[in-house]
């Protein structure tokens, strides 16, 4: 029988869930990370939300795990990569809280017009201060949402209920789905410029990492206010200090901080700031949600081997898994491509399956192609989710299958459009097994891509190579191997370069000042 650890608080329907379908459960919440890994390789599932860390350590321990389950959205408590590793699914349960955690933004933002949490506090304490929390009406103020995903669009729907105007900027929404929603599409700048009230849904990602920044912050209306109901990082708290005391900022309510659990926050004890324990998600409703959903994801797994919501494997038949695997890679690959160098809104998605490839089951490699596109924006893209978040976002999806396939014994083609262009990367496999990228943007290449690549589109010029090479080896960056393609002698050029190391970005910064040098990226692979 399998047995499944319960290492969070969770709502007790999801102990009945697992014991109904046959699983044993134990429920141990509060355990110190030494405390965990000492008793993680007795279970095969463990079920979580966020005050369990599962990092490498812990999954270096758990030899019998094959599944950790996220009773919520955010999985960056645990690490994905070491679990893809190890051969351990990630699932999460991307939409059981998300009307919950809009509420509590709202929620926030009322507190914040109205200084209900201090003018609670003054009351309580026998003060009657009436003339102390004059507040600001909402009813035609301009909201900026940052991030209008899953979250994000239902805060902008109960604003625009309450007669605020709300703007967006969200770099995956449509400009179908802004008209859809009644939101304005707007740039970052515009929305830090015209906001009375910003509200944060993003992931917390590279890009994402301090978007409100202190130049951010300068460049805000005097008088704004902040709601964070996403992720600590998001904000640089020191900056959002300073801005506080200087008056620049007249509020903030933030339920989540950099380091969790808070109790020690610069942003403590100011008046005119409002906290909450990430309590974004805790209403019985969401909690019941994410409970039953993943006790059942866990259940379905460790008993049929089902896979829903992954984060990072795959939704294939055991008879399909093997055939499909290597293309799968590719799939990836060539999406994380078009997704890495991609910085604006997409429209359309064309894929071509050609030769063999062409005869297979393509759904699960077109989830996997849009998977790779979508994660550096999105971060609880998975399989299974990928096709619909793309659908939500009003980005046109084809798919073309051909058995003709002139050169190679299969070719995927990935073509992406956005509002601004249309691109291309072509892929296949070679000795049946190896993914490699085969054409960009109609220029012929073969190169493999590896964990950390400089990516250049520049002129076929004399000298480029050599001023490149010189560039990187000056930064101290060692070149593994280097792919080069062009359209025609002297027209546009693109070279593909593995490098040993994440490549600071100075380096790429050097790179693209360098002459006849059009554009130059720093691009990841796993
Ligand atoms: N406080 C709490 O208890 C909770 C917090 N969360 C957090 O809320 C966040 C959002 O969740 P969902 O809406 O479900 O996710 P989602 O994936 O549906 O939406 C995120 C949106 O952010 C956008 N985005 C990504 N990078 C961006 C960038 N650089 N600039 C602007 N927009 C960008 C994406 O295009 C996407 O539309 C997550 O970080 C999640 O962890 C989620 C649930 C509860
Ligand atoms: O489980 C919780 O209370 C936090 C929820 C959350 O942050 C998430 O789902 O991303």
């Amino acid at each position: 029988m399998p047995k499944v650890l319960v290492s969070d608080k969770l709502s007790p329907r999801a102990v009945d869930v697992f014991k109904g379908r046959g699983i044993a459960v134990d429920v141990k919440t509060g355990l110190s990370p030494d405390e965990l890994t000492a008793i993680i390789g007795d279970y095969d599932g463990l079920a979580i939300r966020s005050a369990t860390k599962v990092t490498a350590d812990v999954l270096a321990a758990a030899s019998n795990l094959k599944v950790v389950g996220r009773a919520g959205i955010g999985v960056d408590n645990v690490d994905i990569a070491a679990a893809t590793q190890r051969g351990v699914v990630v699932m999460n349960t991307p939409f059981g809280n998300a009307i919950t955690t809009a509420e509590h933004a709202i929620a926030m933002m009322f507190a914040l017009a109205r200084q209900i949490p201090q003018a609670n506090a003054s009351t309580h304490a026998g003060k009657w201060e009436k003339n102390r929390f004059m507040g600001v009406e909402l009813t035609g103020k301009t909201l900026g949402v940052i991030g209008c995903g899953n979250i994000g669009s239902i805060v902008a729907e109960r604003a625009l209920g309450l007669r605020m105007r709300v703007i967006a900027f969200d770099p995956y929404l449509s400009p179908e789905r802004a008209v859809d929603l009644g939101v304005e599409k707007v740039d970052l700048d515009d929305l830090i410029a015209r906001s009375d009230f910003i509200t944060l849904h993003t992931p917390l990602t590279e890009k994402t990492r301090g978007i409100l920044n202190a130049e951010a912050i300068a460049r805000m209306k005097p008088g704004v206010r902040l709601i964070n109901c996403a992720r600590g990082g998001l904000i640089d708290e020191a900056a959002l200090k300073d801005a506080l005391e200087s008056g620049h900022v007249a509020g903030a309510a933030l339920d989540v901080f950099a380091e969790e659990p808070a109790r020690d926050n610069p942003l403590f004890g100011l008046d005119t700031v409002v906290c909450t324990p990430h309590l974004g998600a805790s209403t019985t409703e969401a909690q019941e949600n994410v409970a039953l959903q993943v006790a059942e994801q866990i259940s379905d797994f460790l008993l049929t081997g089902a896979v829903a919501n992954a984060l990072n494997m795959p939704a294939v038949t055991a008879e399909e898994a093997p055939r499909l695997r290597p293309y799968m890679k590719l799939c990836e690959q060539l999406g994380s491509f078009a997704g890495q160098i991609t910085e604006s809104g997409l429209k359309s998605v064309r894929i071509e399956y050609q030769g063999d490839v062409a005869g297979l089951n393509t759904r699960p490699l077109t989830a996997t192609v849009l998977q790779g596109l979508l994660s550096p924006l999105l971060e609880s893209v998975n399989m299974v989710s990928a096709p619909v978040v793309a659908r939500e976002r009003g980005i046109e999806i084809k798919e073309t299958r051909s058995e003709h396939c002139p050169n190679y014994h299969s070719l995927i083609r990935l073509e992406v459009t956005t509002e601004r262009q249309t691109r291309s990367v072509e892929g296949s496999l070679f000795g049946g097994t190896l993914p490699r990228i085969v054409r960009i943007n109609d220029i012929p290449v073969e190169a493999e891509l590896a964990p950390n690549m400089l990516y250049s589109i520049n002129e076929d010029k004399p000298g480029f190579i050599g001023s490149l090479g010189t560039t990187l080896g000056d930064s101290g960056v060692n070149i593994a191997s280097f792919h080069l393609g062009r359209s025609d002698a002297g027209g546009q050029a693109l070279c593909l370069v593995q490098v040993d190391g994440p490549l600071p970005a100075e380096t790429v910064d050097a790179v693209s000042a360098l002459p006849h040098v059009v554009r130059a990226k720093a691009l990841r692979f796993s």
